[in-house]
């Protein structure tokens, strides 16, 4: 049974759903802050349910022979550190949707706290100083609201802001005039946005171009009194900057929710007037908790139970109804990588995938990352359709797929072509009804073969007597030869034979086979059938 840690405060609807679906799950909301103790227990899980306080750094992964999934209810994933994961094979999802609309709802919250200054007023007047003249607002019907970002959050606060009758700019490189003009806002360069805003609101993930978007030189270029709004991640703006720039009245207010340093017992902007904070408070209604949980949940035990993979951000998706029509090309794609990965000794170059007929229309980015994992398995044990396509970058392979519709006797084939520097090798295979791979061609030449546990492959001249000579060799050592399948290109030409065999054989054997007259070349293959 596949055991799951939740290790951050999560509705505990997410540990009703892991148990009713059979997935035994331990729930201990404050372990994820103990880094020592993650550290000591992550080895006896299959999966990982965490917020933003556990932190899944290289040393927790290297410390979880055992993981394969880790999900993030919520939408960043930078307490993630997704290569490492990759590179393990361990699948990273996130619940894309679940608090947007919460979020969104907190930038517009902030937006009004800091337009009419509510936390200090509040304050004040609890205090007993009813100070009606200090408090004076701004109206933000009819001022220019930028956002920056506008994806699944910055669509919705564009919506609120139309709904609120402010005129939306936005900028985003990703957005398209068609969309823009659909959400009723207008798309504009940064510069610009910067230049016309009277409030300024963030929604792009942090990356190494959105790091410090808003410094001094961006502030600068605002309007005088602009209120600038974070709800997305610290980092995002320079808050030393920030703070200068509130202390000098060039900006009239911000409203912070995320900080370059969390949990931030101490930020630059403390203390300032009309700096309203809260502690990363975006996602945090019970709504959205609850969407949350109960999605990460959901896509965990998918995974682990099923094997169908949502919303994953190391790996293309398969639904669990995909799931049992695309397995048999899974396994057909890593077989052909196989076969290719054992015979290929050079460094590869290029990898082509083509998929003709049926396949073509199946989820091919899954069938890429199997034929990649099995083409790599022969050098890197531990690598899997997770962490290939990763693998093959780094290695400097070039991926590349074809797909074209039905085109010979198959309804469907996948062929693989991998390029070393010496030479290129092909080799197709196809599944029928029976859902079994079969090959159907290897080095342009026709045959069709079931795949074997253990199989020889030879390469020879189509010159008389090489079968006789194979069998000849077996025969004196008592070793059986269960099947026998053959190919050439033409009479006289290239010939090819796999031979099914019951078990392995010895390197001193195979020397023998390979010293025959006949055989040009001579490879044992394994495969997991
Ligand atoms: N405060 C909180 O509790 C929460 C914060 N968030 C954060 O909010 C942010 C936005 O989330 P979503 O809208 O779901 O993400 P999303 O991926 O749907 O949208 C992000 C948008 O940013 C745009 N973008 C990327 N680079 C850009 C650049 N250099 N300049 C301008 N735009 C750029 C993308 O094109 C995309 O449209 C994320 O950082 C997420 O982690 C999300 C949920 C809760
Ligand atoms: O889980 C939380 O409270 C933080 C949510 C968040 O920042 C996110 O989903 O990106």
């Amino acid at each position: 049974m596949a055991r799951v840690l939740v290790s951050d405060k999560l509705s505990t609807t997410a540990v009703q759903i892991f148990k009713d679906r059979g997935v035994e799950v331990d729930y201990l909301p404050d372990l994820g802050k103990d880094k020592d103790k993650l550290l000591e227990v992550i080895g006896q899980y299959d999966g990982l349910a965490i917020r933003s306080a556990t932190k899944v750094t290289e040393k927790v992964i290297e410390a979880a022979p055992k993981l394969k999934v880790v999900g993030r209810a919520g939408i960043g994933v930078d307490n993630v550190d997704i290569p490492a994961a990759s590179r393990k094979g361990i699948i990273v999802m996130n619940t894309p949707f679940g608090n947007s609309i919460t979020t969104a709802e907190h930038a517009i919250a902030l937006m009004f706290a800091v337009a009419r200054q509510i936390p200090a007023a509040d304050a004040s007047t609890q205090a007993g100083k009813w100070e009606k003249n200090r408090f004076m607002g701004v109206e933000i019907t009819g001022k220019t609201l930028g956002i920056i970002g506008c994806g699944n959050i910055g669509a919705i606060v564009a919506s609120r802001g139309v709904g609120l009758k402010m005129r939306v700019v936005a900028f985003d490189p990703f957005l398209s005039p068609e969309r823009a003009a659909t959400l009723g806002i207008e798309k504009v360069e940064l510069e610009e946005l910067f230049r016309r805003a009277d409030f300024i609101t963030l929604h792009t993930p942090l990356t190494d171009r959105t790091r410090n978007i808003i410094d001094a030189a961006a502030i600068a270029m605002m309007k005088d009194g602009v209120r600038i709004i974070n709800c997305a991640r610290g980092g995002l703006v320079a808050e030393k900057d920030l703070a200068d720039a509130i202390r000098s009245g060039k900006v009239a207010g911000a409203g912070v929710d995320v900080f370059e340093t969390e949990p931030a017992t101490d930020s630059p902007l403390f203390g300032l007037d009309n700096v309203v904070c809260t502690p990363h408070l975006g996602a945090s209604t019970s709504e959205a908790q609850e969407n949350v949980a109960l999605q990460v949940a959901e896509q965990m035990a998918d995974y682990l139970v099923q094997g169908a993979v949502s919303n994953a951000l190391n790996m293309p998706s398969i639904s669990a109804e995909e799931a049992p029509i695309l397995t048999p090309y899974v396994k057909l794609a890593e077989i052909l990588g196989s076969f290719a990965g054992q015979l290929t000794e050079e460094p590869i170059k290029e990898v082509e995938i083509l998929f003709d007929g049926s396949p073509a229309g199946m989820n091919t980015r899954a069938l890429v990352a199997a034929a990649l994992a099995g083409l790599l398995k022969p050098q890197m044990q531990s690598v899997n359709m997770v962490s290939a396509p990763l693998m093959a970058k780094e290695r400097g392979i070039a991926v590349s797929e074809v797909r074209r519709d039905k085109t010979g006797v198959f309804d469907g084939y996948v062929q693989l072509t991998v390029k070393t520097e010496k030479q290129s090798r092909s080799v197709a295979g196809t599944c029928f009804s029976d859902g079994k791979p079969r090959f159907i061609q290897i080095k342009g030449i026709n045959m069709e073969a079931d795949v074997g546990s253990h199989m020889l492959y030879t390469a020879n001249k189509d010159i008389p007597g090489v079968i006789g000579e194979l069998g000849m060799t077996f025969g004196r050592k008592g070793i059986n030869i269960a099947n026998f399948h053959l190919g050439r290109d033409h009479e006289g030409g290239n010939a090819i034979a796999l031979l099914y065999l019951d078990g392995p054989l010895s390197e001193e054997f195979l020397d023998e086979v390979r010293a025959l007259k006949a055989i040009g070349q001579a490879k044992l293959l394994t495969f997991d059938v």
